[in-house]
């Protein structure tokens, strides 16, 4: 940590740590964190009302107090890291910990890493956008990756608990914004980047740069997993001191996979010399897969276990789950980025040798990058019979322009085969009544997710459960 003045008792001793003033207790430190909306700076104040004994900040207050401790620092996201990992007794250093970035696919491959060192008969620690876990115990998640304080005392609860692995996901907001400073990665994973989060990170470049930063903070000792068919791969090791490793279908690269075929069972994969049948569908499955099988070898595994054991796992909740019935296939799936959208309806496209109809249910988020809504709406109404356009969390935006917004840009031809439809249950229905025997639906974008967030409050909302109501309907016709 970078010190740059103090003032004040350096030798006194804090209750906890704190990077909001309204959680401040008495006797602890708060950190003043320049934020997005606010700076923690002007809640220094409030902060020492209600307790605060040591001050750490990146600009030292005008007037100061006589019996506060005064600490300033350059970064104070990454003091608080520091701090809240000494503060928990640095757990990471004690963990085999592995950090997956990308835009798509990190939740997907950390589940599958926890599932299958399960199955390998070691303890082991989740942290996802979905949930968090300590071997099977659920702790529900807020963010993908959690606020510096939350992960290590998360950290320190899970070595508590007996774990020896740990698979997190790193979101690039959270490498920006340093929520992982202060832990020890054994490993570091990337999986891919493609078009989102432009309104946090500004242009592609800086969100290239947020991911990048994960691979050159890592130590020697780490390793640093790279995609090799994806046009940032190389780009994300370059300056990292880490031993880089890469893994491809279609470039060479040290762990390499090769479709052999791809159905609504499963993916048959010539994977390091070996044909494995997994449960998992689709192509973008693959690489999951391979980046799992590489990050267990390097972890130390043996491959042939590694793979008996991949092969009989299932997806994470809400990523290409599918519900059948009628004669239907209803595909639930987190797609909610330009690149997963489209690889998800060319696998439907695929698994369905081009016979039957794909209907699919699309909206975006509010208060999210809006440059990615009409590439979605592009991509859907393109890869679909008939696309519905409906919410996806619209958060404090109004729903009909998010709606608008992804319409604007299509072509005729494509709006022809487009109905918008604010309601997403009357979305979801539409698509299913309108579907005959032997034909799809994709329900994109939430996955997991049971709310519809509007206005700040999060409503009860269940993509499958809604599927599943409708088919049920079908049933009394
Ligand atoms: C844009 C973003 O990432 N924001 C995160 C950030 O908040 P912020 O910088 O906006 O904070 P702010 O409101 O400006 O406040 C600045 C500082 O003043 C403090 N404060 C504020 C008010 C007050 O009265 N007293 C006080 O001390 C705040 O605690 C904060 O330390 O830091 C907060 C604390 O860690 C996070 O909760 C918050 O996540 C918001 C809620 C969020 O929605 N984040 C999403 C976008 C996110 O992080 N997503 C990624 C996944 C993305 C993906 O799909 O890849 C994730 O990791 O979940
Ligand atoms: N390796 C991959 N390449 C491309 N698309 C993928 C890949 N894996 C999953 N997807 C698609 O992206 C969606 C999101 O997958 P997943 O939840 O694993 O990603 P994530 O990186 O954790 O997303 P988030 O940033 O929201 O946490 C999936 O539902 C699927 O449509
Ligand atoms: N972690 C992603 C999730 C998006 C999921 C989608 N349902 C939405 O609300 O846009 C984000 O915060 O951008
Ligand atoms: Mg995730």
């Amino acid at each position: 940590m970078a010190l740059r003045a103090t003032q004040g008792d350096m030798e006194l001793g804090v209750t906890g740590i704190y990077f909001d003033s309204r959680q401040v207790r008495q006797d602890g430190l708060f950190v003043a964190v320049p934020g997005t909306q606010v700076d923690g700076h002007a809640f220094i104040p409030k902060a020492i009302d209600q307790g605060a004994r040591v001050i750490v900040c990146e600009v030292l207050p005008e007037e100061t107090r006589v019996h506060v401790t005064y600490v300033q620092v350059a970064s104070a996201a990454v003091a608080l890291g520091e701090m809240a990992a000494n503060f928990y007794g640095n757990p990471s250093e004690k963990l085999k910990l592995v950090g997956i970035t990308g835009t798509n696919g990190k939740t997907s491959t950390a589940t599958l890493l926890h599932r299958l060192f399960i199955a390998l008969g070691y303890q082991v620690g989740l942290i996802s956008t979905v949930e968090n876990k300590i071997n099977e115990e659920v702790l529900p998640a807020t963010h993908t990756t959690p606020d510096a304080v939350q992960l290590q005392a998360l950290l320190q609860r899970m070595l508590q608990a007996g774990c020896t692995h740990v698979f997190m996901e790193a979101s690039s907001h959270a490498i920006v914004q340093e929520r992982m400073a202060g832990t020890r990665v054994t490993g570091a994973v990337f999986t891919n980047i493609s078009h989102d989060h432009l309104d946090y990170h500004g242009d592609f470049n800086s969100y290239i740069k947020a991911k990048k930063k994960l691979f050159d903070g890592l130590p020697k000792t780490a390793f640093a997993l790279t995609n090799a068919d994806d046009k940032r791969g190389a780009v994300m090791v370059q300056n990292t001191a880490a031993q880089i490793h890469t893994y491809g279908i279609k470039t060479d690269a040290d762990f390499k996979a090769k479709v052999l075929s791809n159905t609504l069972e499963g993916l048959e994969l010539s994977i390091q010399q070996h044909a494995v049948w997994f449960g998992l569908i689709g192509r973008f499955n693959a690489y999951n897969l391979l980046a799992v099988l590489a990050t267990a070898l390097l972890l130390g595994e043996e491959e042939e276990e590694v793979l008996l054991q991949l092969s009989r796992l299932k997806s994470a909740t809400g990523r290409f789950e599918t519900v059948q019935a009628h004669g239907l296939t209803v595909v639930i799936d987190y797609a909610h980025t330009p690149d997963a959208l489209e690889n998800v309806l060319a696998t439907l496209e695929e698994i369905n040798d081009g016979r039957a109809h794909i209907y699919t249910v699309v909206g975006c988020g509010g208060n999210r990058d809006k440059t990615k809504r009409p590439l979605m709406a592009k991509i859907a109404a393109a890869k679909s019979t008939k696309a519905y356009f409906t919410s996806d969390n619209p958060r404090d935006e109004d729903p009909e322009q998010i709606l608008a917004d992804m319409q604007e840009g299509l072509s005729p031809v494509e709006l022809r085969k487009v109905l918008s439809i604010a309601d997403r249950r009357s979305a979801i229905k539409a698509a299913i009544l309108g579907a005959e025997e032997g034909d799809m639906i994709l329900v994109a974008g939430k996955g997991h997710e049971t709310y519809q967030e509007i206005k700040g409050v999060k409503h009860p909302f269940d993509d499958k459960e809604e599927v599943k109501k409708i088919l049920a309907l079908l049933n009394q016709k």
